[in-house]
């Protein structure tokens, strides 16, 4: 049962992993709804916490990680604090398309017994031949011909199983796709396939989206909300395209303009980047904000102006 229209809430939701040197929290005091049907983009350089927000919607954290706040996935809190439970969320209402579809097909059985057994799964009492009309018109929908279902994980390119698993997500009616760099293995004419084939089916089935990409132009194409991700903080989150024309935070500026530079320029630009502020105390860009002022020494709370939610003091001074 749906409650409301929203697929995901978070409220001052934080994830941190359990190391030798304590908590270090990847994710921090996120609070973000997503309405059902929406294709939201997390954008943000490595290490910002990306993957660790898209592994909590989608029910993979490691059993060594610590939560706090409240994640709700339609109507049911799978994190409340340190209590968790994803009981028929994962692989069933949420579904992950990784950056190596390799890593999470079990390589030891063919494609087709993949099939079966997550859609035996999900289905309980369904017979051989539904699941097997399940399968033919999921393979129809991603065009990909039914010999894969002989085939083992290995013997798929990486397109292939790409397709594999949205395929999957389709037989299994998913409602959400977490989508982690998805084509950021495959080349420049497979990327364009996949990212297509990913905005379809969402557009299609009314599939609520989580894509999360470091590319702030592949965003811009695909999502109609974008977030940006910062050292485990949102510091922007509004519509893509008024925030891709007039971003507010000086990091989506800083995000836009290396989008327009060449390969080279941008590896440049990296390295001279690297080395943002990683104590707790202030605006955690304040190490490479050009407009820091006083009022900086404190990380402010993302707050909402005309419609955009935003944590930048200059911000809300001028607005
Ligand atoms: N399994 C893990 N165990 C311990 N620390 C982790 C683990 N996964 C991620 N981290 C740490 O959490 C922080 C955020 O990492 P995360 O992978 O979520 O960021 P990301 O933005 O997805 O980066 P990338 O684009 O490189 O995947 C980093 O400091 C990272 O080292």
């Amino acid at each position: 049962m749906v409650l409301d229209s929203t697929a995901i809430e978070m409220k001052d939701l934080s994830i941190g992993y359990e190391t030798d040197y304590g908590v270090l929290w990847a994710v921090k005091g996120v609070s973000m709804n997503v309405p059902i049907g929406a294709s939201i983009c997390i954008v943000g350089e490595s290490g910002s916490g990306k993957s660790t927000l898209g592994n909590a919607i989608a029910g993979l954290l490691p059993p060594y990680t610590v939560s706090k706040g409240i994640l709700r996935v339609f109507d049911k809190i799978v994190i409340d604090n340190e209590k968790r439970d994803y009981r028929d969320i994962h692989g069933k209402i949420v579904v992950r398309i990784p950056q190596n579809p390799l890593s999470s097909l079990n390589p030891f059985i063919t494609i087709n017994e993949i099939f079966f057994d997550a859609i035996r799964a999900r289905y309980r009492g369904i017979t051989k031949d539904e699941i097997r009309r399940i399968i033919y018109s999921s393979l129809d929908y991603v065009e990909l011909p039914r010999d894969v279902l002989n085939r083992y994980p290995h013997q798929l390119s990486g397109g292939m199983a790409q397709r594999v698993i949205i395929a999957l997500a389709i037989a299994l009616n998913s409602k959400i796709i977490v989508a982690d760099e998805p084509t950021s293995s495959l080349d420049a004419y497979l990327r364009g396939l996949i990212a297509t084939l990913i905005s379809r089916i969402v557009r299609e089935r009314n599939i609520t989206l989580i894509m999360i990409t470091h590319d702030i132009l592949l965003a811009s194409k695909i999502c109609d909300k974008i977030a940006i991700m910062y050292r485990g903080y949102i510091l922007e989150f509004g519509e893509t395209k008024e925030l891709i024309e007039r971003p507010y935070h000086p990091y989506t500026q800083e995000l836009i303009d290396a989008s327009k530079l060449s390969k080279k320029d941008r590896m440049s630009n990296f390295m001279k980047s690297i080395g943002g502020k990683i104590s707790g105390i202030g605006c955690i860009y304040s190490e490479r904000c050009p407009y820091v002022f006083g009022k900086c020494s404190v990380h402010p709370e993302m707050r909402y102006v005309n419609n955009r939610g935003v944590a930048c003091w200059r911000i809300f001074l001028e607005r």
